[in-house]
């Protein structure tokens, strides 16, 4: 159903809505009544009545004039505040439900493409309450009772009343909601359009400067924007029309009221001092319902965002099992790490990338899986790591299946490499921090000097241009040190180092993993007879395996035909 879990999630913020639902229906009617008020107090002082009659109006006139500055200011605060409340949940909402099928998601779409779609359709859906649903509820409150009280007068003035809001709040929004719609296909694809020209233009830059072809480009971009700024303009012109037709009408509204205020007032059947206040009030109710002429637009723009944002955590990216409960009892000592037969492809892809690996890595011991490029060793990281859950097979950790573990509890067990690091706009203290939050002055220095980082200081920003790529490699793996989880996983951690300070970190590394269980993945053969125990891996398959002395000695062995094609080339 449309919008089912923003309605759902609205629903947690009961008190909030019910508030701002009441203060705009004050704010809407004391402004009503201000005006009514104020025009039946023209109209007796026209009379010239003594002095004394006046007194209830003009108390009636402040009274308004009050609750109206008050009720607006209530109005404002609690339709905002129930505003972001809603927000607030929706993004924690989302987050949750995003959260634990991210690595699927990150591999079918542009990571930063859908980060900025998903933080602007979130944003775009605040309006949802404050736009669509409580305007129009406050409008129909309004008209009730305002109709109910134009009774009193005559039915007629209240069938007119009805008709203005008909027209005004369904019918000429309806209508220009139908003109829009078909305006949108051609609104959407010259803003297509644009987009590509300049995608194109700034991304092609150089290409294009190179080529002799800027200007030519330059012209195609211009002429994109004038074709989207009409299609703009037409658009914006139709809205304008809807406007003024929803206010043409609500003025016809008040004439008619007049019109017949007038007759009626002949007929003896009203007093005429109340002529203008009936005016007045009819003119002032269509306040409320004239910015309904926008509501489709917002109801669209809402349900278009909504789809956007659960689309995503719609589409079959579900973990396909629940993450069990059993925490891992301590993480201070070495695990043993067990692949049995597992098997792999990635979501969507057709090609497994793992096919009945078995291997197992004991407490405290140091495992190396080489192979070519593409040959499956990150994704035995990642399957560990618990990015991905749909494997056949089984992985554990000392005695519990993965699949079984706490998630959270489970990853604290690791202290990781990868090939690609992520780092905040923060200082190297910071990004440091996040490996062991409360980690001293001379713990950071001490793990900066470990990886041959000592002149950079830790307020140094880590975006900044200050830091190479080679850099924030080490950075990675000062903040692996830190963390002193009992099993380590290291993925190409030396990619963009050069070799004299790799072997500068090599010889703190292995020291520093000393006891702890290590899998270390490379395509480098160096370093690995100090390994315990070498996985040759391809095409998602285990080749071999066994300690360096063992591989090296088959004869047409895989690993020593790669050690030996090594040696050669060095
Ligand atoms: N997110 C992903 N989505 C789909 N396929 C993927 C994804 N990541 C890797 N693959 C595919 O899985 C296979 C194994 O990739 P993997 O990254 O594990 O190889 P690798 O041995 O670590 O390679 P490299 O040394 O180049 O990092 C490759 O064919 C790759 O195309």
């Amino acid at each position: 159903m449309k919008f089912y879990r923003l309605l759902r999630l609205m629903t947690k913020e009961k008190k909030y809505i019910c508030l701002a639902i009441l203060f705009g229906f004050l704010a809407a009617i004391s402004s009503i009544g201000l005006l009514g008020a104020g025009g039946y107090l023209i109209s007796q002082a026209a009379l010239e009545p003594p002095l004394y009659t006046l007194t209830l109006t003009i108390i009636a006139v402040r009274f308004f004039g009050l609750l109206r500055a008050g009720s607006r200011y209530g109005e404002r605060y609690m339709s905002h505040k129930a505003t972001f409340r809603i927000l607030g949940r929706l993004r924690a909402y989302v987050y949750d439900l995003l959260e634990p099928v991210t690595p699927q998601i990150f591999s079918k779409y542009r990571s930063g493409d859908l980060l900025a779609r998903m933080v602007s359709d979130v944003d775009r859906l605040q309006f949802f309450f404050l736009k669509v649903v409580y305007p129009p509820v406050v409008m129909v409150i309004v008209f009730l009772l305002t109709g109910i009280f134009l009774i009193r007068f005559s039915l007629l003035l209240t069938v007119v009343l009805w008709l203005g809001f008909f027209f005004v709040a369904i019918a000429v929004p309806m209508i220009l909601s139908m003109v829009q719609k078909r305006m949108k296909p051609v609104l959407r694809e010259k803003n297509g359009a644009l987009s590509n020209e300049v995608s194109e233009l700034f991304y092609g830059f150089t290409d294009l400067k190179t080529n002799l072809q800027l200007s030519k480009k330059n012209e195609a971009t211009e002429y994109e924007s004038a074709e989207l700024i009409n299609a703009q303009e037409r658009e914006h012109i139709v809205q304008l029309k809807g406007e003024t037709i929803a206010k043409g009408i609500s003025f016809m509204v008040a004439l008619g009221v007049l019109f017949l205020g007038v007759m009626l007032v002949n007929a003896g059947e009203v007093n005429g001092v109340m002529l203008a206040l009936l005016v007045l009030v009819s003119l002032t109710v269509f306040e409320t319902a004239t910015p309904m002429v926008e509501l489709p637009g917002h109801i669209e723009e809402s349900h278009e965002a909504e789809r956007r944002v659960f689309s995503v955590s719609d589409q079959d990216l579900k973990p396909i099992v629940e993450k069990g409960e059993i925490g891992v009892a301590s993480s201070r000592f070495p695990q043993s790490i067990t692949f049995q037969n597992v098997s792999f492809a990635y979501p969507g892809n057709e090609r497994s990338s793992l096919k009945g690996i078995s291997f197992r890595v004991n407490p405290g011991e140091k495992v190396a899986i080489v192979g070519p490029s593409g040959s499956g060793k990150t994704t035995v990281l990642q399957l560990l790591l618990q990015f991905y859950y749909g494997y056949s097979g089984e992985i554990n950790i000392g005695n519990h299946d993965i699949k079984l573990m706490n998630e959270e509890s489970t990853r604290e067990l690791f202290s990781v490499v990868m090939q690609e690091n992520y780092f905040f706009q923060d200082t190297v203290k910071k990004n440091l921090l996040l490996a062991k939050p409360n980690g001293t002055e001379a713990e950071l220095k001490r793990v900066l000097e470990a990886v041959s980082l000592q002149k950079l200081p830790l307020e140094t920003m880590v975006n900044g241009m200050e830091i190479s790529g080679g850099e924030r490699q080490r950075l990675a793996i000062a903040r692996m040190l830190l963390k002193d989880a009992p099993i380590v996983l290291l993925d190409e951690l030396t990619t963009g180092i050069d070799s004299i300070t790799e072997q500068e970190i090599f010889s703190v590394l292995w020291p520093h993993v000393r006891g702890k269980s290590v899998i270390y993945i490379t395509h480098r053969l160096r370093d690995l007879h100090l390994m315990d125990k070498i996985i040759v891996i391809d095409k998602g398959r285990i080749l071999e395996q066994g300690t360096y002395k063992e591989l090296m000695k088959k004869q047409h062995g895989y690993f020593r035909r790669l050690k030996q094609l090594e040696q050669e080339l060095v």
